[in-house]
């Protein structure tokens, strides 16, 4: 396998290589005119989020998403799993293990080869024990079994005592309610983890061992698209780094870049880099007033 070809030279080719491929994707939504203030003059105009954004992620890696709030990072998630608002428009072309996908296909893949942990913990069925949830839909006696103890191992190992199982939604603080949606996405048999920001809400230990836990998973040949605020987090575990702004990725690079600022091209990503502890941030005089 090869991990460092240019994107350039690859996009177009060679999609066997990729396990995702994402290409050209736009994605913009159809909204009334947030500036037209009288309702019956109020036209639908559309707001581009997404834009010509081109990621991949290879088997046996790790690829990370850093970048601002609001920048679009989550709406990439829902657009690799086939989850679209009714008032989204999107185009480009996504790519699962060389098969070129559409919403339907990407549906299908969800919850089976392409795991989500999202990064809403609303999106836990309220009405369902947790248990129950993160066990997952069963093909049939053994592969139920095979779920359970899973599932107990899971809890044990994020520190969820077994009665939790028989819990619902609500009863789960903001924590356990994260370590409930990694162990939803570790049950499965996935080939791509999709995580959309897996440890707010986690002490440090937590957050390092779900970290971790993705590490193993990609090192055992699987592909994780890993979406975070935490840049020191990235940095420890994954193979590359997208930098995300306004909507596409600015730039793409090995974490090891990060080491030295000067391999860094873009302005944002070395202003991310000096909010690195230890790589001389200060709050300049001014700010403090
Ligand atoms: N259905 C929708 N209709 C209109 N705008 C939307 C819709 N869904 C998302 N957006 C907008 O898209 C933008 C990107 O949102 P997104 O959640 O992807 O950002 P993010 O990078 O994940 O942010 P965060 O780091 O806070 O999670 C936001 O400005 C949001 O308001
Ligand atoms: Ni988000």
């Amino acid at each position: 396998m090869h991990h460092h070809h240019s994107h350039a030279m690859s996009s177009h080719h060679a999609h066997g290589h990729h396990l995702l491929q994402v290409e050209d994707l736009c994605v913009s939504f159809s909204m009334y005119d947030p500036d037209e203030t009288h309702f019956f003059r109020a036209r639908k105009k559309d707001v581009s989020v997404i834009s010509d954004l081109s990621i991949s992620v290879h088997a046996g890696e790790i690829m990370a998403i850093v970048g601002a709030s609001g920048s679009g990072k989550s709406l990439l998630a829902d657009s690799v799993l086939g989850l679209y608002e009714p008032n989204a428009i999107v185009s480009g072309t996504i790519w699962f293990d060389g098969v070129r996908q559409d919403a339907a296909s990407l549906a299908q893949l969800r919850g089976r080869e392409i795991a989500f942990v999202p990064q809403s913990v609303a999106n836990l069925d309220p009405l369902m024990k947790v248990g129950r949830q993160v066990r997952g839909v069963a093909r049939d006696a053994a592969d139920a079994e095979r779920r359970a103890e899973r599932q107990r191992a899971l809890f044990e190992h994020y520190g969820l005592a077994p009665e939790v199982e028989d819990m619902y939604p609500f009863e789960l603080s903001g924590g356990m309610a994260r370590r409930v949606l990694l162990a939803s996405a570790l049950v499965e048999s996935p080939r791509l983890i999709v995580a959309d920001e897996p440890t707010p809400g986690l002490d440090l230990d937590l957050a390092v061992r779900a970290l971790d836990d993705l590490r193993a998973f990609a090192d055992a040949g699987g592909g994780v698209l890993l979406i975070t605020h935490d840049i020191e987090l990235a940095l420890r575990v994954a193979d590359r780094i997208a930098v995300f702004k306004d909507g596409t990725v600015i730039e793409e690079t090995a974490v090891e870049s990060f080491d030295d600022p000067s391999q860094l091209r873009h302005p944002f990503s070395r202003e991310l880099w000096r909010a690195l502890p230890g790589n001389g941030f200060s709050v300049s005089e001014e700010a403090i007033g």
